[in-house]
């Protein structure tokens, strides 16, 4: 099969040695060059991709009411349900359907004065008619925390750290997030917006695609497609890594261009960031590397944030308007 974007193999990180020397190679330049790759050798099974993908399928097509049952507005903590078109991007409506869920958390007392993020952590919404998910979804999550841990360690070699370079910011458990989504075919040519161009707000993304294409690159040859490559994750950096590199690697701009009339597509999307009360280590990069660091990108309609709680709320409250007026109605000017 044609792909656009490098194919990165992690079994040659696990065989160490020289094959861990190439992994880093091709990571590094993978990074340089798009901020987006696949990765396969992940050693997360394809039935199991395809359990989860199964999941989001029979969660969407559930009768409106039973998924209203756990509709996101109700969660000061944006987990649960958002329907279609009622998440924004660049200010306007995406059209998809999601499910969100993060770590399983009680709800954290927050005392006046105190950081509003600090409002993220509380527990997750299940829907009574899907008994199973919970547990299907939490295992996954956890896999793929581990997973993106490994991926943080080798990026800290990449940037000729020590391989420990970002653990003190998640020694408490990184933070995660991952949602369900359901892309319909397209109303009319107009309504294309998936979910419009954007960067991730954490360290790194996992996305598992159905066998549809629709998420797109931005590189420096114009937008190219994530077409989907069975059994492989998309891997994609975030704002994060790119304060902690000083932009020396890019958190890349995606969106997703809804599918044709009458196709759905299907994806789950997992987000790891640093805990929410840590700030990212700009870190020291040799003078090699710092000559080719440009600066965090400065975007005023997207400004980033060190202090991970507050990159984190930024990117929920403008995605999310509806829980933001709900639950943090006098801090929206704060992000
Ligand atoms: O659905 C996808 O393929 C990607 C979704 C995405 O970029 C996001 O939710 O941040
Ligand atoms: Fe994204």
């Amino acid at each position: 099969m044609k792909v656009n974007l490098p194919v990165l193999d992690l079994t040659l990180w696990y065989a160490g040695g020289e094959s861990r020397r190439r992994f880093l190679a091709e990571l590094g330049a993978a990074a340089r060059d798009v901020g987006f790759f696949y990765l396969t050798g992940h050693g997360i099974a394809q039935s199991q991709q395809q359990a989860v993908l199964q999941l989001a399928s029979d969660f969407f097509a559930l009768p409106q009411a039973d998924k209203n049952t756990v509709q996101m507005v109700n969660s000061p903590h944006f987990r649960g349900y958002t329907r279609l078109g009622g998440e924004l991007t660049l200010g306007k409506a995406d059209q998809r359907e999601q499910f969100d869920i993060m770590a399983e958390q009680s709800t954290a007392q927050v005392q006046s004065g105190e950081p509003a993020w600090w409002k993220l952590y509380g527990p997750n919404q299940w829907p009574a008619a899907l008994p199973q998910m919970q547990n299907t979804l939490l295992h996954w999550q956890d896999q793929l925390t581990d997973l993106t841990v490994t991926l943080l360690r080798a990026f800290a070699l990449v940037l000729q750290q020590p391989e420990d370079a970002f653990d003190s910011t998640i020694k408490d458990g990184p933070y995660r997030h991952m949602k369900l989504i359901r892309y319909p075919g397209r109303a009319t040519e107009q309504a294309k917006q998936g979910v419009g161009a954007h960067k991730d707000p954490g360290y790194l993304t996992l996305v598992l695609q159905d066998g549809q294409s629709g998420l797109e690159v931005q590189t420096e040859q114009g937008w190219v497609s994530a077409t989907p490559l069975p059994g492989a994750f998309v891997v994609n950096i975030g704002e994060l890594l790119e304060l902690a590199s000083n932009g020396y690697l890019r958190a890349t701009y995606h969106r997703v261009s809804s599918p044709p009339a009458g196709i759905e597509r299907l994806s789950c999307a997992f987000f790891m960031a640093a805990q929410l009360d840590a700030t990212v280590p700009l870190l020291p990069l040799p003078a090699e590397l710092a000559k080719q660091a440009k600066g965090p990108a400065s975007d005023p309609l997207n400004p980033l944030f060190y202090q991970v709680g507050q990159n984190v709320l930024k990117g929920r409250l403008r995605s999310h308007p509806d829980v933001a007026a709900a639950h943090y109605n006098a801090l929206q000017h704060v992000v």
